[in-house]
């Protein structure tokens, strides 16, 4: 089997580089005629996929929106990972775990071992109980050729407060990005990424010599712009994988508008 790398590099060269986000707001499927139920979470899910699947490169399901609906919920979003999968496309599982090593394990399995249905191509990870907490999911993704993305430096205004603050050999997000790079090259991987927001004017920190995928959400409802990308990540942007979610969503629920919009991002 290919690395989660390898794959993602075959796949947006043949459709283009963007993350679409299925993020089911209850908003949204209010706006799209469908009842706050599983149900309804089920019908916006298949509308997002049977519009985008074989054309879009990568969905990332936001884990929250379907923990809403309880066990159900979470059925839905192993059918959305399943279904994905049959798309043709890759799946980053948006849970952003992150716990003491022994509790990481199990996060670990749920979100990368080949037989869990939970288990996507890659999953978001928080690093803010201390890097190394999240080596049981870094092996797992080696091992099983999945990927993490790190929350680095988060596109909310309020993630400088933690993340810009001064660590033991310069900001907090520094030491991240830099344990990330580190162990990408003693392991001879590129599993573990980087989530970078495009939402900053400058991104105050340096990810010029990263050496995986970055994933950068923020663009589109939440200001971002595709266009400001190659000045915001310089040497680092063939790296960067842009993600949009309601700046996309907003065009639905009619297949055309949605591939209209998806289509618009990808050209940028
Ligand atoms: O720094 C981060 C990390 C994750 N997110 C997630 O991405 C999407 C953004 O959705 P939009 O509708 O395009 O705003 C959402 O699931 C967030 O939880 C992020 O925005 N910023």
């Amino acid at each position: 089997m290919s690395t989660y790398n390898q794959r993602l590099k075959a796949l947006t060269a043949e459709r283009g580089n963007l993350c679409v986000g299925i993020d089911p707001h209850a908003s949204l499927l209010s706006a799209w005629g469908l009842p706050l139920t599983a149900a309804g979470l089920e019908r916006y899910c298949r509308t997002i996929i049977d519009a985008l699947g074989e054309t879009v490169a990568v969905f990332k399901p936001q884990s929250a929106f379907f923990e809403v609906y309880g066990s159900a919920g979470i059925a839905v979003l192993e059918t959305v990972i399943a279904e994905i999968r049959a798309a043709g496309a890759l799946s980053i599982i948006d849970a952003k775990r992150g716990d003491i090593g022994s509790t990481m394990s199990a996060y670990a399995e749920a979100y990368l071992a080949p037989d869990s249905p939970l288990a996507g191509d890659a999953v978001t990870l928080s690093p803010y109980l201390g890097f190394e907490s999240l080596m049981p999911a870094f092996e797992r993704a080696i091992a099983f050729d999945r990927g993490v993305y790190v929350l680095a430096r988060t596109s909310n205004p309020e993630g400088g407060s933690v993340q810009l603050a001064l660590g033991r050999e310069g900001s907090v997000v520094q030491e991240i990005i830099d344990a990330a790079k580190e162990l990408n090259s003693r392991a001879r991987t590129r599993a573990i990424g980087l989530v970078v927001g495009g939402t900053h004017g400058t991104l105050a920190c340096d990810v010029s010599e990263f050496n995986a995928s970055i994933l950068v959400p923020g663009i589109g409802a939440q200001g971002g712009r595709l266009e400001d990308l190659p000045e915001l990540f310089g040497p680092a942007f063939d790296k960067v994988l842009p993600m949009v979610g309601r700046g996309i969503l907003q065009a639905g629920p009619d297949s055309e508008a949605l591939r209209a919009k998806a289509k618009s991002y990808a050209a940028v």
